[in-house]
């Protein structure tokens, strides 16, 4: 999430009178010694001036001296951040039920086809609808493994580019080729074909979503100051590139859901997820069921599996290839593993992938250092942290980047150290607090093995085909580790590498 700039700091103030007639209005009458501990805030704003461009960064810093479980006000917002992986167990397991709920948000109803989608719609009946049919249908080992001819497909094409690549001696845009490799391998399982061919350009379509995951990730003052943020937003014009985002994905969806629903069972193919979702809206039409399922619900899937599915998994892969360009030695020691795992069979195949065990620790540490970004949730009811007392409606913000970095936790945080891994129990599926990449309890990740899939596939490939050296006379410590803003934490620089051809016999 990022924060205001300088304009938007001076509308705040030009507003402030309204502002204050409303705080009266929403004063928070709670009372202040069970809530946890924070810093003091400013009238009006609350703690929103103490928050960066990197949001997880300030709260990290802030928590080390208000503790792990921390109340900030966000506006008129009240908000909890938990930076301790006991006291995010607690929220994720122990009260899971009273907490997995997400706030609304603009930016959040907009792409969510006014809440009737899985990622953004508040927990109850209808989510739980809607959840089961995602992971039933389309986020199932079997239908994971119904797509793994388009991950193979894709990640061929790309090792062919970066062969290419090699022989001209030219370096690569890894974070430009791993956002088109997901990109396109969603867009296959989606729709069944890819962006191409559908008639889209696929540049086009991933800067929409790059888009959006910034824009979800933006402050945006109709979230922190009822009734009058509006304004602010939209002299700041950013629901305007919110909703012609949301209308180019729009017709794009349209389209090619009219495009299936033509060509009915004529045209044999592998089944997408547009066919699944079709044969729901059957369903729903045939069964004596209140639930209506329409090509609006359609739409509110993709829109989360395009948005949730093609940053993280990009991000996740260019951060991997970051530590390593940065790291010769664990870069060489998981390429021996892939090489001699795999010797001369000439490519990496998806049966290889639980083998290599010091690939899984490299994903680890990469997620331990870098996470998806934070894990936002609602309390839906009155509960307790840690002792303090925690209100319905309260925001609650899992800083998974500080639980990451705790010294409490981890020995050397700072340290890029896959080893640390190596006799621990501690994974990335939600079990284990102290790393959540993919959030855990309900509303956890319901895309985590797809996800996964392309991302050991397309890592164990390039890793295996190529050794990787630092292009024009860099130095391991000229990579840049700055983060851009945003809902997933990417490195605002793209990553160049420059391949080199790794001799089969
Ligand atoms: C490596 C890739 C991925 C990472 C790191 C990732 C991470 C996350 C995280 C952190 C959350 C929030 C969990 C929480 O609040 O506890 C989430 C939710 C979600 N993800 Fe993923 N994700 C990945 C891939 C995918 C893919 C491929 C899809 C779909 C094709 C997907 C679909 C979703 C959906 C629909 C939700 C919302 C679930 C709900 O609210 O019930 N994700 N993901």
């Amino acid at each position: 999430m990022a924060f205001p700039s300088v304009d938007m700091w001076s509308l705040l103030l030009v507003l402030f009178p309204l502002f204050f007639i409303l705080k009266r209005k929403f004063q928070d009458k709670r009372q202040s010694k069970h809530l946890p501990p924070g810093p003091p805030g400013l009238p009006i704003i609350g703690n929103l001036h103490q928050l960066r461009a990197l949001p997880h960064q300030s709260l990290c810093q802030l928590s080390k001296k208000h503790g792990p479980v921390m109340f900030i006000k966000l506006g008129f917002v009240p908000s909890v951040v938990v930076s301790s992986a006991e006291a995010a167990k607690e929220v994720l397991k122990t009260h899971d039920l009273c907490t997995c709920s997400r706030p609304v948000s603009d930016g959040t109803r907009i792409l969510s086809y006014n809440y009737i989608d899985v990622g953004f719609s508040p927990y109850g009946d209808y989510w739980r609808k809607m959840r089961k049919i995602c992971v039933l249908e389309l986020f199932s080992a079997k239908r994971v493994q119904s797509f793994k001819y388009v991950r193979e497909e894709e990640v061929t094409a790309l090792v062919d580019f970066v062969s290419k690549s090699a022989s001209s001696a030219t370096p690569v845009d890894l974070s430009e080729k791993f956002m088109a490799l997901t990109a396109n391998i969603i867009c296959k399982a989606a729709f069944g074909r890819s962006f191409k061919e559908r008639g889209f350009r696929h540049e086009r379509f991933q800067e929409v979503i790059h888009d959006c995951v910034d824009r979800l990730g933006t402050f945006s003052a109709a979230d922190f100051f009822p009734y009058v943020g509006w304004i602010i937003d939209r002299l700041a014009g950013l629901h305007g590139r919110l909703e012609r985002n949301f209308e180019e994905f729009d017709a794009f969806y349209e389209k090619v859901i009219d495009d299936h629903i033509k060509k009915g069972k004529e045209e044999a193919g592998p089944e997408d997820f547009i066919d699944v979702l079709l044969l729901e809206v059957e369903r729903s039409q045939t069964e004596a069921d209140d639930f209506q399922f329409t090509k609006d619900h359609i739409k509110a899937i993709l829109m989360n599996i395009f948005i949730g599915g093609v940053d993280t998994g990009t991000t996740t892969m260019i951060w991997v290839m970051t530590e390593l360009a940065r790291h010769p030695r664990v870069m060489r020691k998981v390429q021996e593993e892939i090489r001699t795992c795999i010797g001369e069979k000439g490519k990496v195949s998806e049966s290889d992938i639980e083998k290599l065990q010091y690939l899984r620790m490299v994903l680890k540490e990469t997620y331990r250092l870098h996470p998806t970004g934070l894990l936002i949730r609602e309390a839906m009811s009155e509960i307790n942290i840690n002792g303090y007392v925690i209100h319905p409606k309260t925001l609650i913000q899992i800083n998974v980047f500080a639980i990451g970095r705790d010294p409490t936790i981890w020995k050397n945080p700072e340290e890029f150290y896959p080893e640390r891994f190596m006799d621990s129990h501690i994974d990335f599926t939600g079990q284990n607090f102290e790393l959540l990449p993919f959030g855990a309890g309900r509303r956890g990740c319901p895309g985590m093995a797809m996800g996964l899939a392309t991302v050991d596939l397309a890592l164990a490939n390039l890793l295996f085909h190529f050794d990787w050296k630092l292009p024009y006379n860099m130095k391991e410590e000229d990579i840049s580790m700055e983060e851009a803003p945003g809902l997933v934490t990417c490195k605002k620089t793209p990553l160049l590498l420059l391949p080199v051809k790794y001799p089969l016999v």
